[in-house]
């Protein structure tokens, strides 16, 4: 049996429904240690028929034997490990893959053997010492002369010990001098008991050899052997793989280093769609909590004030009583209720001088110690009065008002909506900064004044006092979902808390519209990366040819440039997070300076998702250029000028 068997093998190309017959029924035997020149007119299908002999091609009739063994029927996988085992490529022009050093170059065909890290570059090494290249080994390919090229090339075809080097014009580029040295070199190939199959158009490389094989018009027309084989000594196969992940993701960073600038600019476009996003959430989370800070340092953050839901001007409609105080009580994490009053418009007099306080509300537990300026919280009989008001009686020194009478008319209406005037001499307890009205009685004073007149009090508000801070908005939701008899909500929320969720989401929603436009540039990198991957995919045509001639499976290929896609999106992130924290810095302490608050809030959770929104949009990016990338057909990609 022949170590390779070619059973009448017929191969048409296909244009435009119209069949070109190029082989036409080959049938030949192969033995190790032979040096077979395959010669032929231009054109002849002396390619073609390498083709089909490596692996690379499987749309023909016949068959391919190798040790018996039919490779017809081999599927796209069994093809991959076949040319990674059995076969080793040498082209005419040489193949080599630019962004890999001399080494590295060797280095592919070994990663997919299962030596050790260390062995395949010591075999490298050895197969480029072989070759007279081991001092060039950290070279370039367009650092090297065609001849060197090509003894890399065929110390590459030989690093996985392949029982077959098909070498396509390996002369044909060369002059005669290293000519020579590569025929050597092949004759010292077959000598080691390979089988070398060798298509040349000179007569001089087809006489080196041990057998000569003529081709005219898709046939045999002559198989001239010229010299025995040279014995084949057994050897142990060496065990293969696929590309490791690891080496491939070595690949791909190589890759990136050899076009630098190029990769960086790509990464420094795609990193400021990213930085605007996380800065856009961390200003909004920031500006959110700026806002909040100046709103809860007016007012006590754990108290919610709530009123009746009514547009009714009606005391009795708006009273709330104390069943709405056991109703409020009730609801969890709620610690204290206190009821309060509110009122428009009373008049206050003082030494001559008269003024309408706008607003006036009883002291509740709501008010924050610092509110009062000067002063104390209100014994009954005594009010506290706003800075401002107080200038308008003296204008200077407001203080001086603390301790004097004041004498204060409210007006309330009596059991048939006839107005009442309630006038009470009050003792100024205290200055304020005006954060809870322009007057602040306590709530007995209030009392008093209606009793005074023999009309019903009622109170118009009630403070909520939270346990935490963290339950505050659970709480408000909950007294807004209290329903009356009529299904329909029965309390509202009053006060400056009322509006901090309000605010809050339309702060939040502003920076999200915010992020959003950001995302547009977020988009502008995808497409960029998407762009930039097309191209190299183009670029790289040839290289992705080669890969898949040297066995690289198309799932590798794939994840070559899923590789490089991740890394330029995490780069990318990397960046980002450097400029958001710059900035961040920068923008903070500006506004520590002038509004004493860190106003960009980036947190862990902004970059962790700058991160992965960036290797993602990369990922999905690469995701139909890898593909493509993966489905090239490698004998169009090796043929791709
Ligand atoms: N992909 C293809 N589609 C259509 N025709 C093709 C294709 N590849 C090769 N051919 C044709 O098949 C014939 C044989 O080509 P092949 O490259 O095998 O010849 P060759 O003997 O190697 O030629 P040369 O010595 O010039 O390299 C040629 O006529 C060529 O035009």
């Amino acid at each position: 049996m022949s170590f390779l068997e070619l059973q009448d093998i017929h191969k048409s190309y296909k244009m435009n429904k119209t069949e070109f017959p190029v082989l036409k029924g080959i049938s030949l035997k192969f033995d190790r240690g032979e040096f077979v020149s395959i010669l032929g007119e231009s054109g002849g299908g002396k390619t073609t028929l390498m083709n089909i002999i490596g692996g690379l091609d499987a749309q023909y009739e016949g068959d391919v034997l190798l040790n018996g063994k039919s490779l017809h029927n081999a599927s796209t996988k069994q093809l991959d490990s076949y040319r990674r085992q059995t076969i080793g490529f040498i082209f005419q022009n040489f193949n080599l893959i630019s962004h890999l050093s001399i080494l590295d170059n060797v280095m592919v065909s070994l990663q997919m053997t299962k030596l050790s890290r260390k062995e395949q570059r010591d075999r490298a090494t050895a197969l480029l010492d072989q070759v007279g290249l081991k001092e060039h080994r950290h070279k370039h390919p367009n650092q090297l002369s065609g001849g060197q090229k090509q003894r890399v090339a065929i110390a590459r075809a030989l690093a996985s010990d392949p029982d077959i080097i098909i070498a396509d014009e390996p002369t044909g580029a060369l002059d005669s001098q290293n000519t020579q040295e590569i025929l050597t070199l092949m004759d010292q190939i077959a000598a080691s008991g390979k089988l070398v199959i060798c298509v040349t158009h000179s007569q001089e490389v087809a006489d080196h050899g041990t057998r000569i094989v003529h081709m005219a018009d898709g046939v045999i027309d002559q198989d001239k052997h010229l010299k025995d084989p040279f014995p084949v000594t057994d050897h142990a196969e060496m065990a293969a793989k696929h590309l490791g992940f690891g080496a491939m993701v070595k690949m791909a960073l190589k890759h990136m280093r050899y076009n630098f600038s190029r990769n960086l600019l790509i990464i420094f476009g795609a990193s400021i769609g990213i930085f605007s996003v996380i800065l856009m959430l961390g200003l909004g989370k920031g500006v959110k909590g700026y806002i909040n800070h100046e709103i809860y340092s007016q007012i006590k953050p754990t108290a919610v004030q709530v009123a009746q839901k009514t547009s009714s001007e009606d005391a009795k409609k708006l009273a709330v009583t104390d069943s709405d105080v056991s109703r409020l009580k009730q609801l969890k994490h709620v610690k204290k209720v206190q009821l309060g009053f509110y009122t428009q418009g009373a008049q206050v007099q003082y030494a001559g001088t008269s003024s309408t306080a706008q607003i006036v509300q009883t002291v509740t537990d709501q008010m924050l110690a610092k509110s009062i300026k000067k002063g104390h919280q209100p014994a009954t009989g005594q009010v506290l009065i706003a800075k401002g008001f107080a200038q308008k009686f003296n204008k200077k020194h407001p203080y001086k008002l603390i301790g004097k009478k004041v004498k204060v008319s409210i007006t309330a209406m009596d059991k048939n909506h006839l107005p009442v005037v309630m006038t009470k001499n009050l003792t100024v307890s205290g200055v304020t900064d005006g954060s809870g009205g322009q007057l602040q009685p306590n709530l007995q004073t209030v009392k008093n004044l209606y009793h005074g007149k023999k009309l019903t009090f009622r109170a118009n508000f009630a403070t909520v006092m939270i346990d935490s801070l963290s339950n505050v908005t659970s709480v408000q939701d909950k007294i807004k979902g209290l329903k009356n008899a009529q299904g329909k909500a029965r309390y509202q929320l009053t006060g400056a808390g009322a509006i901090v969720s309000t605010l809050n989401t339309y702060i939040q929603l502003a920076f999200y519209v915010l992020a959003g436009i950001a995302g547009i540039s977020l988009l502008v990198s995808a497409i960029m990366i998407i762009v930039v991957l097309y191209i190299s995919v183009s670029e790289r045509t040839k290289e992705i040819g080669i890969l898949r001639a040297l066995g690289v499976r198309k799932r590798d290929v794939k994840n070559l440039f899923l590789s490089e896609a991740f890394f330029l999106g995490l780069f990318s992130s990397i960046l980002a997070l450097a400029f958001t924290e710059l900035v961040a810095l920068f923008a903070n302490n500006l506004a520590t300076k002038y509004i004493g608050y860190t106003i960009v809030e980036v947190t862990g959770n902004y970059l962790i998702f700058g991160i992965v929104v960036a290797v993602v949009i990369s990922l999905l990016a690469a995701l139909a250029p890898s593909s493509r990338a993966a489905k090239l057909d490698p004998i169009e990609a090796l043929a791709y000028e």
